[in-house]
């Protein structure tokens, strides 16, 4: 047996009897009834999760999984790849997007290389996890082989189990790859039956040729691939998908199998909370969509799966970024459901039945 079979065969959908408990709760706090909107929905779920009424304010980890793409060198994105390697280094010093805003929720950042062309023997924070020098381009083969898929799961999942271990109880998913976004929207095109155009967007900053040449590679990908059998999932994911979204996949599949929630963030790593739900339905309870991205596809993917958004920003940027800034959502989720005064306590009037 694989040892994807085994976290599989640990992921539990959590009993919902703590929803109607959750729900009595937050009905008698100081506020018309559902008043507080999404944010009562968080605390409900977060309920659902822990299978308690005890919420403790989370303990936040994030991994930003890096690789790169062979569609990359096909002209798919406005950006070399090389620039993959550099934000490694980025991410490293503490410098980008990501280093920030984990930093205003008290979120660790591990960086992760599972497949990235460059060679980091300089870079001892690191983890090193390559499994592959970036991907085949899928326009003209597999991006990946089977193997080389599951062993980027598995890569992921080894990094959610230590961020578990280290005490946190929330994870993000982050990524960075030049031309990921590409696969993002095969993947979604394929298991939506979606036509390409319309779960594509402009990536890094495509101008309308570049959309269109953009559009027309997922086109000519889904051509070659036509006979993937859609149930085959890994199969999908190693054909269209990449390292680091495989690697994302196996990250939220082991924290759900742990049961610890996973913030999804923009199109990349929406696509591979996508694939987990494929692979392992029984997952998606454990997941949130930390925010709405401007690249189209990641709403498809988020109807797929039932999610909302908790944020809408226009931002684009990826890294985990809208994840990591709606760690801010569900920290005041947790504080409302814990530290409201009910009607009974403050001896306000209630709602008569
Ligand atoms: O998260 C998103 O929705 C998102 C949307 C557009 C771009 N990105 C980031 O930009 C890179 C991929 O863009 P592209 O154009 O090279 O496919 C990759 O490093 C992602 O982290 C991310
Ligand atoms: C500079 C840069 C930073 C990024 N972060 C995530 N994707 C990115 C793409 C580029 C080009």
């Amino acid at each position: 047996m694989h040892r994807l079979e085994e976290i599989l065969r640990q992921i539990k959908e959590p009993a919902t009897e703590m929803a109607e408990k959750a729900q009595v709760h937050l009905d008698n706090l100081t506020k018309p009834r559902g008043a507080l909107g999404r944010l009562e929905q968080v605390a409900a779920r977060l309920c659902i999760i822990k299978g308690s009424l005890e919420l403790k304010q989370p303990t936040c980890g994030a991994a930003i999984f890096a690789a790169d793409h062979g569609s990359a060198l096909d002209g798919v994105s406005l950006y070399p790849r090389e620039v993959t390697a550099q934000m490694v280094y980025n991410f490293l010093s503490g410098g980008a997007a990501m280093n920030v805003l984990c930093r205003q929720v008290d979120s660790v950042v591990k960086v992760v290389d599972v497949g990235v062309d460059h060679d980091f023997e300089d870079a001892p924070d690191l983890i090193h996890a390559k499994v592959a020098r970036g991907t085949k381009s899928f326009l003209r083969e597999p991006a990946m082989t089977r193997e080389e898929a599951l062993d980027a799961m598995m890569a992921g999942a080894k990094v959610a189990r230590e961020l578990i271990d280290s005490g946190c109880d929330l994870l993000i998913p982050g990524e960075m790859g030049i031309g990921n976004t590409t696969s993002s929207s095969a993947l979604a095109a394929f298991f939506l039956q979606k036509n390409p155009a319309e779960v594509t967007g402009r990536g890094t900053g495509l101008d309308d040729e570049g959309l269109a040449r953009k559009v027309d590679y997922i086109k000519g990908a889904l051509e070659l691939h036509k006979d993937l059998n859609p149930c085959d999932s890994v199969g999908v994911l190693a054909a269209l998908g990449g390292l680091e979204i495989a690697a994302i996949a196996g990250y939220a599949l082991k924290a759900a199998s742990l049961g610890v929630p996973v913030i999804l963030d923009g199109i990349i790593s929406t696509a591979g909370g996508f694939v987990a739900c494929r692979i392992c339905p029984e997952a998606l309870p454990y997941f949130f969509s930390g925010h709405a991205s401007v690249e189209k596809g990641q709403a498809a993917m988020l109807k797929g799966m039932a999610l909302e958004p908790l944020l809408d920003l226009d931002m684009r940027l990826g890294e985990g970024t809208g994840a990591a800034l709606s760690v801010a959502v569900v920290r005041a989720a947790v504080a409302i459901f814990n530290e409201m005064a009910t009607f009974e306590s403050a001896g306000v009037i209630g709602h008569e039945d």
